[in-house]
């Protein structure tokens, strides 16, 4: 009998047959609103692919015969790691393929904010130029030859630092659980602790898993060690820092700006503070939204939960 795979939110045409294949597909384009149909999937479910399900006690006890999870993401702060590993289940994430457009979307930020893109092109659109032209106010200020502090060199971070460095002519340094010897070599990055990497940093980039020890590890104390001139710059977890520290900062005029694409909560809520601060540049989490990476991630994720239900090694195994 083929094994079953549960896709639990809309899966690229390709990817689906890749799965189809070698096993017996329970396809749920949008989970939530099939809530009943899903739960009894889940009892007969080999493999679960999808980004963002909680997976944790709850879920695994509808889900008896589990024994791959593919997280259609890199990030994977939906799932319960220790409890996975304790029920002997695998689990799978899609590094690497997202790099290059996730780094590009971090640019796109920076840019944007320092440039103050949003609100100039608002600013052409709604008339205002003609009507009133373009004064020294508006300035924006300069990205390159200035200096970016990426809190997380890992994929991510590396690659966003070779733009930086090699686009931009930027100095770049870094705090990292490790030293990345990598990016020191060939980025000419420096590493530092966090409290120097706010203090010097005209742009500081969080780029971290977000876990116990990275839930709000910017809040108060990072903002004011910031340069009033700094624009922080989130791309990785909402919940990796405080929200209200942030928003706090952003009115005292403590830091600059702030381009994010991340936020505690998602979809972010009308009335977000955030929305209303003219420099601050917001994105719906679109970090890997391309066509060509988004088929990459399926693919992979397609792959790995094949290779958990078959019995064959994961190509990307979270542990
Ligand atoms: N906005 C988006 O669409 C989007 C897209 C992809 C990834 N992400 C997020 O970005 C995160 C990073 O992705 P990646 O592929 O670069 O992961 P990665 O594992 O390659 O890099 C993460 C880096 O953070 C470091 N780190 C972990 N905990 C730390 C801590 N407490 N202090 C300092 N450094 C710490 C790690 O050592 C590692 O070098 C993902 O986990 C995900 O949450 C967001
Ligand atoms: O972690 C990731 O890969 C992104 O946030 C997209 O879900």
């Amino acid at each position: 009998m083929k094994p079953t795979v549960v896709v639990y939110n809309s899966l690229y045409p390709e990817a689906l047959d890749y799965i189809n294949q070698s096993c017996h597909v329970d396809y749920f384009p949008g989970y939530k609103e099939k809530m009943p149909d899903f739960l009894k999937a889940l009892k007969t479910a080999d493999g679960i692919i999808g980004s963002g399900l909680r997976v944790d006690e709850e879920l695994l006890e509808q889900a008896p015969n589990l024994k791959i999870v593919s997280n259609k993401s890199v990030g994977y702060d939906n799932l319960d790691i220790p409890l996975l590993k304790e029920r002997g289940i695998q689990a799978s994430n899609t590094p690497g393929v997202l790099d290059d457009t996730v780094a590009d979307t971090i640019m796109a930020l920076i840019l944007s904010a320092a440039r103050r893109v949003p609100e100039l092109d608002q600013f052409v659109k709604s008339g205002e130029w003609s009507a009133q032209g373009f004064r020294d106010h508006q300035f924006g200020v300069d990205v390159h030859h200035k200096t970016l502090g990426i809190i997380g060199m890992g994929g991510i971070g590396s690659t966003l630092a070779k733009r930086a460095r090699f686009g931009f002519d930027m100095n770049i340094l870094y705090h990292n659980r490790s030293r990345n010897e990598q990016a020191e070599h060939t980025y000419d990055a420096v590493y530092c602790t966090m409290e120097e990497l706010l203090r010097q940093s005209d742009f500081v980039c969080v780029m971290t898993p977000l876990t116990p020890q990275t839930k709000g590890m910017i809040g108060d104390a990072e903002f004011a060690g910031m340069k009033e001139t700094a624009i922080f710059i989130n791309a990785s977890r909402g919940a990796v820092v405080d929200e209200q520290a942030l928003i706090r900062a952003l009115q005292a005029g403590q830091i600059l700006g702030a381009g994010l694409d991340v936020f505690e909560q998602e979809p972010v809520s009308a009335d977000n503070p955030l929305l209303a601060l003219p420099n601050v540049v917001t994105l719906p989490h679109i970090g890997s939204a391309t066509e060509e990476t988004r088929k990459k991630m399926a693919m992979l994720a397609a792959e790995n939960v094949v290779a958990g239900v078959t019995g064959q090694p994961l190509k990307t195994s979270i542990y």
